[in-house]
């Protein structure tokens, strides 16, 4: 069985202050690493904090993304080497904001992807479909596409190691949450092409996440799905209260 993994992505929120708080609020309440892998995605800037501030508890920090160089003249980028240095632990690959703002391609994700493997990162690998490509029926020929670049290359060992996050754009911070039958159904899609592309092995142990407006109200129909282990949350990891019932979902699935 794939353990569930419940991961927050807080984006551009939070104070230093408001970081602090939502781990001082969450502390000794994360549910057990055997039930659940809990993530917290966090800015850059609070990275190292969090780290300290969660050690010895069952929760990991990870960053929402990443230069795919070990080091050198990029000014404003990270590095895998820098975040493995402070104890991150998983790294956000090609999130759909980072697509469509910071131009990145399936052609740079893969090559991240396979930095933060090489580095022992757990790479969580964003795909899914704009509103107007579900609309002309694209949606699984699109996110077909984008798992087959984003893996090129990569052995099945380490395809076995990566989460593939399915976001589709249009629910994403929208209130609009695919049916549960509709995320699984790409899932499923997703997990095809994984067996085809890596085999079965690959297929069978891979972790794909769903995301897109996951709250405490919907994310137990979401994780009875068979092909969804988990799930990739904004705004309703934000709030310790919310994620920590997100956790609690995930360790009951
Ligand atoms: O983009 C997302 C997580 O990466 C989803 O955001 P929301 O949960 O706010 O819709």
């Amino acid at each position: 069985m794939r353990k569930p993994i419940i991961a927050g992505n807080w984006k551009m929120y939070k104070t230093h202050e408001e970081a602090k708080r939502f781990a001082a609020e969450v502390r000794g309440l994360v549910p057990d690493a055997g039930q659940v892998d809990a993530v917290i995605c966090a800015p850059a800037l609070f990275l190292e904090q969090l780290v300290t501030e969660t050690k010895g508890q069952n929760l990991h920090i990870g960053a929402q993304t990443m230069h795919e160089e070990d080091s050198g003249a990029f000014t404003g980028e990270i590095s895998p080497v820098q975040l493995k240095d402070i104890g991150v632990e998983y790294i956000i690959i090609g999130h759909s904001e980072r697509r469509q703002y910071f131009n990145e391609t399936d052609e740079s994700v893969n090559r991240k992807v396979k930095a933060a493997l090489a580095h022992g990162l757990v790479p969580i690998m964003c795909v899914g479909e704009t509103l107007e490509q579900r609309e002309n029926g694209d949606t699984n020929r699109v996110v077909q596409e984008q798992v087959k670049a984003g893996l090129a290359d990569i052995s099945a060992a380490d395809v076995q190691k990566t989460v593939i996050a399915y976001e589709p754009i249009w629910a994403i911070g929208t209130g609009k949450t695919a049916t549960a039958e509709d995320a699984n159904t790409v899932c499923q899609v997703i997990r095809e092409k994984v067996a085809e592309l890596s085999g079965q092995e690959s297929a069978d142990a891979v972790r794909i996440q769903y995301g897109g407006s996951v709250k405490p109200a919907n994310i137990q129909e979401l994780m009875g799905m068979e092909h969804i282990d988990g799930a990739l949350v904004g705004g309703a990891s934000l709030e310790s209260e919310s994620f920590l019932k997100l956790l609690e979902a995930g360790a009951n699935a």
